[in-house]
């Protein structure tokens, strides 16, 4: 991970027990002519005007309703999508207008707090949760041009663990706030549920497949505040990456900024009022040995409005491993095995990367699959075979030359 300088001249807050924060203050840095070095990204990756992707919208209000005529429908566009860039929207998704619109209305009275109270909430080193500015604290260059408030959504039952979570750290005033994000995480829970009863039927595994792998699962909720930028040419929102988790329902403001990388070059992916975006991560394209993909995209901002976007991460239980189904592993002729990708691994283990030793790009499950095979060979070769080593466990080869990895 890039070492935070000790210094950038961003702005210095103060927490809450007097110690200097490196931190990105809006309200500062917009009075500024230029934009700080630090947010200056390297030429090659800086925005320029994109065509559209046209992302198929799918419309979920015959799949939710039951109609198998329907249900196949839509199975058959999600597949397409998964299998090239796998992004898509949905429409008549029955999560409540109202509970869409009051996320992004208590997104932004967080947003707008001064920034002592935003500090209340500060992401600890390690941590994944809580405010940040700009990932100041954890990079010294390419700094993304946002604020983000990031929390946990298990989906063990626990109800009040977002409203637990925002009032523990900003206050018993928050507790309306708690709850708003409380109802609309549990939309998305159901949503992403649904989700992977498409995905299982698209690939042909039935639609409790998926359904049943996540149903344990934990989320991340991510809240996204870009403000706008008097640079917005030299710098980016969000950089190039693709998320590591499994699923993304991304819920965006009528600001476009979202751009996908698809045959061969950035294209935009506009918003559409009503529509969710739906994205594959990383560990969905694990868990299908690569059919599906989790592919490049990022965030751009623009010189007069503030754009907001609120990223509902899904991810599998932390222990549980992730490993494509054996039915995905035959050959399209029915011969024998189709390599493995990747190493089964947690999403303990992935989220643990990206949080401690790498920070999430557009290689990160390449570079954590290279990684975690250098360290079971290594294992392998210093515990003279023993059999509880990964690789062994993995039912992979010790010799990575025997896995697709490109
Ligand atoms: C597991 C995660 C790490 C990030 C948040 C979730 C899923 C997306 C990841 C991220 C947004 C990808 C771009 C880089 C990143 C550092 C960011 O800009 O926020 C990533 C998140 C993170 O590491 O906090
Ligand atoms: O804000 C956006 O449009 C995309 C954000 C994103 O990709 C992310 O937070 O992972
Ligand atoms: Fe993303």
């Amino acid at each position: 991970m890039d070492s935070s300088p000790a210094t950038l001249d961003l702005d210095k807050g103060k927490s809450d027990c007097g110690n200097s924060v490196v931190v990105f203050d809006p309200s500062v840095l917009q009075k500024q002519s230029n934009i700080p070095e630090a947010f200056i990204w390297p030429r090659c990756e800086r925005p320029h005007q994109p065509e559209e992707l046209e992302v198929p919208v799918v419309d979920l209000k015959g799949f939710l309703e039951g109609d198998a005529a329907s249900t196949s429908r839509t199975a058959a566009a999600i597949r397409g999508a998964c299998a090239s860039h796998g992004f898509f929207q949905v429409m008549n998704h029955k999560v409540d207008a109202a509970a869409l619109h009051d996320a992004l209305r208590v997104a932004d009275e967080f947003f707008e707090l001064p920034l002592s109270t935003k500090l209340r909430a500060r992401r600890r080193p390690g941590c994944t949760w809580g405010y940040v500015g700009a990932h100041a604290d954890r990079f010294a260059s390419m700094l993304p041009w946002k604020e983000t408030l990031s929390f946990a959504y298990d989906y063990s039952g626990n109800r009040d663990g977002v409203v637990d979570y925002i009032t523990s750290k900003l206050g018993e005033e928050f507790q309306p706030m708690g709850r708003v994000h409380r109802r609309y995480c549990a939309a998305m829970k159901d949503l992403s549920l649904s989700i992977m009863e498409l995905l299982g039927i698209s690939l042909r595994m039935g639609r409790d497949y998926y359904r049943n792998f996540f149903e344990d699962g934990s989320s991340i909720m991510r809240c996204n505040n870009y403000p706008p930028c008097q640079e917005p040419e030299l710098t980016l929102g969000t950089g190039p990456h693709s998320d590591p988790t499994a699923l993304t329902i991304l819920h965006q403001d009528q600001v476009a900024g979202l751009q996908v990388f698809a045959e061969g070059k950035w294209r935009s992916v506009s918003p559409i009022a009503g529509a969710l975006v739906i994205n594959i991560g990383d560990t969905f394209m694990a868990l299908t040995n690569g059919r599906y993909k989790s592919c490049l995209h990022r965030a751009v901002v623009n010189r007069d409005r503030r754009r907001r976007s609120l990223a509902f991460f899904v991810c599998p239980q932390a222990d549980k491993v992730v490993r494509p189904a054996k039915e995905l592993l035959v050959g399209r002729d029915g011969g024998g095995g189709v390599p493995r990708k990747y190493p089964d691994f947690t999403w303990a283990e992935l989220l643990e990367f990206t949080q401690s030793h790498y920070r999430t790009d557009a290689s990160t499950l390449q570079n954590f699959t290279q990684r975690f095979l250098t360290y079971s060979i290594h294992l392998s070769l210093s515990s003279n075979n023993n059999s509880n080593n990964k690789a062994i466990k993995t039912g992979m080869n010790k010799d990575a030359s025997q896995m697709e990895v490109s």
